[in-house]
């Protein structure tokens, strides 16, 4: 099986989960985008589900395929979201922003009471960090925020290039009109930390771990399907339900 097929296998198995009337928050990226493919399907032939798109890319080709749309504010709590992620770890701790679209990809994903990471296994890892973090900073003092995410790393014990990210000779700019700082700090092993720490800097609007709201991963193989549910920890601060 090609990469494309494991995406829509995931996509599949993951439209399983979605039944008549849902709200459903729709990710983006190449494998969620399968998933809206499948959904258009399902649409066409009677399924009733309205989505909140995580981005522009999302929102347009959910028009183009007819699969009808709302909005956070006029829909702003939803029984699924199914997006994609760069990484996901055994816990489900994902990093996400590849595509750019972190920000309100966290948003719809906490106003979700699950949501369902579709992927291919080569996403899978022990620990988070081979793929750079995206970390999305507001374009007012730029250059002061980065001197700050390097710094905060660093009190981690973290370190490496922090770079913009780039498109077309030009900086790459969020739906929400900020910039995306790419940090490859490597392996992270205290996720909850470093959140903590990017918080805690004023320039940083949003960054790309995701803790604690994947309620399962969908991960296609070679091998077939392999669902990973999150486990609920004795007060655990998430109330999301496992899928
Ligand atoms: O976080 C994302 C976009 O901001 C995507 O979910 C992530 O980049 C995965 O994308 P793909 O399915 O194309 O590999």
């Amino acid at each position: 099986m090609d990469a494309r097929q494991l995406k829509v296998e995931a996509a599949r198995a993951a439209l399983a989960h979605v039944t008549d009337g849902m709200r459903l928050g729709i990710g983006t990226g190449t494998t969620a985008e399968e998933f809206v493919r499948l959904l258009a399907e399902k649409v066409a032939t009677g399924m009733t589900v309205i989505g909140v798109p995580t981005s522009e890319r999302t929102a347009a080709l959910c028009l183009e395929l007819g699969v009808p749309l709302s909005t956070l504010e006029e829909t702003p709590e939803l029984d699924l979201t199914v997006d994609g992620a760069d990484e996901v770890d055994p816990e489900l701790t994902l990093i996400k922003g590849g595509g750019g679209a972190l920000l309100r990809e966290k948003i719809v994903a906490a106003a979700s009471r699950r949501m369902i990471v579709i992927a291919d296994l080569s996403k899978m890892v022990e620990t988070l960090g081979r793929f750079p973090l995206p970390i999305e900073v507001n374009q007012f003092g730029l250059r002061a925020t980065e001197i700050a995410v390097s710094a905060a790393a660093e009190n981690l014990g973290l370190s490496g290039p922090v770079t913009l990210r780039m498109t077309g000779g030009q900086a790459f700019v969020t739906d929400g009109g900020h910039f995306i700082l790419d940090a490859s700090f490597g392996r992270i092993p205290d996720t909850r930390a470093l959140s903590n720490a990017l918080h805690a800097i004023p320039g940083v609007v949003e960054h790309g771990l995701f803790i604690g709201l994947a309620s399962a991963a969908i991960i296609a193989g070679g091998d077939g399907i392999q669902t990973v549910h999150a486990a609920r920890k004795p007060g655990s601060s998430t109330d999301h339900d496992v899928a």
